[in-house]
């Protein structure tokens, strides 16, 4: 069997296409929304998925703007910056991207970022809501990927998904995402042992760590839908996900490639809950 491939890449674009118009809709009724990414320090790839993020803007009709800082920013200023675009009715959408300089308490940035305009959905409170089951900003990758099942039809309910990794941006919100969707979620990490005991238990595997051929055909169950959202660089310079892509696409049933997978659904998520935020701050406006 050789697996199905999700293209996430014209699955955003499918996307895109739609939230383009509901920009302009908002248009007509004096609505611009706007996101402000501020960007610390100079990670190269920091910068290229923030160059993808200003791209996509421009393309579905979202202002945006780069706030950039040298890596010697304190936490301070930076708290201090935030507080501002807090109070600025014209930012709908605040990201800080990730990760931030080791000198910077990153949680306690996140904390200061508005809930309604953290349109990362990484706030305790927006955290906290998607626990409870209530709408709110979904973090962008772990909603892209919900979108992705969707757009085959997997059905999610009933089905035994093993996530692999347990950061607070991936691994930790798939699982309550496909949890909230009623699906049995195994989360693994760098402390389990026997991980391809639990990998093979997987309906849908959900593989988040950053190491290249992490998971191999081996490690999955004959049929399983497989979601590889690692983006490393290799030593060829080339971009490659988590899965040995090549030899586990013919034992999946489904699964998505890198580039052109997880990564542009993510961007276009984060479109989405810009225009989300921008309605939502209008509506509250009295
Ligand atoms: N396509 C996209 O849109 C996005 C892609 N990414 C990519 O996804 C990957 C993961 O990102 P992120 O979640 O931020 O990464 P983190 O580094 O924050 O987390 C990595 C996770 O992998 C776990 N891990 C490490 N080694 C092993 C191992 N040997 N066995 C099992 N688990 C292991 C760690 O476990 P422990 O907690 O125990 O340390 C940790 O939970 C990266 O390649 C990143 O570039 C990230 C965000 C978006
Ligand atoms: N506050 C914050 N929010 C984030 O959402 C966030 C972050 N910080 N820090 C870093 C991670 C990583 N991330 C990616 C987004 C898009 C691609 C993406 O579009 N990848 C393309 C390839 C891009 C390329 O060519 O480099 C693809 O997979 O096809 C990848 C990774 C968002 N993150
Ligand atoms: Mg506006």
């Amino acid at each position: 069997m050789t697996a199905e491939l999700i293209y996430g890449k014209e699955l955003a674009a499918t996307i895109r296409r739609e939230l383009k118009q509901d920009a302009a809709a908002l248009r007509e009724q004096d609505i611009l929304p706007h996101l402000t990414v501020v960007l610390v320090g100079d990670d190269p790839a920091s910068r290229s998925y923030v160059r993808g993020k200003e791209k996509a803007s421009a393309e579905i009709g979202i202002s945006s703007d780069l706030i950039e800082l040298p890596s010697s920013t304190t936490q301070t200023e930076l708290l201090d910056l935030i507080q501002r675009l807090n109070l600025d009715a014209k930012v709908n959408g605040i990201l800080v991207q990730l990760p931030l300089p080791a000198h910077i308490d990153e949680q306690a940035v996140i904390n200061s970022i508005d809930p309604e305009k953290d349109v990362d959905g990484f706030h305790p409170a927006n955290v906290g809501k998607m626990m409870l089951g209530e709408d709110t900003y979904y973090p962008c990758t772990p909603y892209g990927i919900i979108q992705m099942l969707k757009s085959k039809d997997v059905e999610i309910a009933g089905k035994t998904a093993v996530i692999v990794g347990r950061s607070n941006i991936v691994g930790k919100p798939i699982g309550q995402l496909l949890l909230n969707e009623h699906a049995t979620v195994i989360h693994t990490h760098s402390r389990t042992p026997d991980l391809r005991h639990f990998t093979k238990q997987a309906d849908i595997l959900i593989v988040a760590v950053g190491r290249e051929h992490m998971i191999k055909a081996e490690d999955i169950r004959e049929g399983a839908i497989v979601i590889d959202v690692g983006v490393n660089r290799n030593a060829a310079g080339k971009l490659t996900g988590d899965v040995d892509f090549e030899n586990t696409k013919e034992v999946a049933s489904i699964i998505t490639p890198v580039p052109g997978g997880v990564g542009p659904m993510t961007i276009t998520m984060l479109m989405l809950n810009t225009i989300k935020a921008a309605r939502r701050q209008a509506a509250a406006v009295v």
